[in-house]
């Protein structure tokens, strides 16, 4: 999507994807890919997700990119953090306490920006991105991970001719095809979500399911 569609949908407050509890696929599944306390964790296109915190309460050093200003300043004053605020070459880099959220575009990262990365989170991320971008996403993004690289990738899956996305319906067949030649990736479960999600039972959706995956660096 162009970066104006994500800019509004946060001027108008349309963020229906944000979860204030955090993610319960990420509280049960996180712990199978046993890092060590103080790891890196890369939280793609992160919004102002309460995962972060979660991530940092468990002792990893969280490093999150999110396009849109106004969804990092809420991130900060709804949890009343001060952070530290400093420019690069990838954006504005807001740090406190173990988190570290770079405003900026996810493409703009690359494999410096990502060295010390030990683990990633990827929740409403892939499925945000429309096919061309997914690919460049595989490719660009998740190769500048360095080797040894494990993580946890939340998906939706939903039968695609009912509905446009985002978020766009992205099945096992099309995540193995997007990363199973660098990855090993592991289904840990599939959860029916539909009746939790009248406003896109509204819209027509017969089916939908959040599918938890583990992804290994080959
Ligand atoms: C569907 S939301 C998911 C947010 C978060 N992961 C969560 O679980 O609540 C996608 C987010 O990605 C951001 N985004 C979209 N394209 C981006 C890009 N190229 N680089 C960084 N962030 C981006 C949007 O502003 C939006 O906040």
């Amino acid at each position: 999507m162009h970066p104006d569609y994500w800019h509004a949908r946060w001027n108008d407050g349309r963020i229906g994807f944000n979860q204030p509890d955090g993610n319960p696929l990420l509280q049960r599944h996180w712990s199978t890919l046993g890092l060590p306390t103080g790891s890196q964790v890369f939280v793609p296109l992160a919004g102002k997700s309460p995962d972060l915190l979660w991530l940092a309460a468990r002792g990893h050093r969280v490093l999150a990119v999110e396009l849109s200003p106004l969804a990092v300043e809420q991130f900060f004053a709804e949890n009343v953090i001060e952070p530290t605020v400093s420019r690069s070459r990838y954006g504005v880099h807001h740090r406190a306490g173990g988190i570290e959220i770079i405003c900026g575009d996810v493409f703009d990262l690359d494999r410096e920006a990502l060295a010390d990365c030990t683990a990633f989170y990827d929740r409403a991320a892939l499925i945000a991105l429309p096919a061309p971008l997914r690919q460049r996403y595989a490719d660009e993004v998740y190769a500048a991970l360095p080797a040894s690289c494990r993580g946890l990738l939340v998906s939706l899956e939903y039968p695609p001719t009912e509905l446009d996305g985002p978020p766009f319906a992205v099945d096992e067949m099309q995540v193995r095809a997007l990363y199973q030649r660098d990855w090993s990736v592991e289904v840990l479960e599939r959860q029916d979500i539909l009746a939790s999600q009248p406003a896109f039972q509204v819209q027509g959706l017969t089916a939908m399911h959040n599918v938890a995956y583990q992804l290994r660096r080959r």
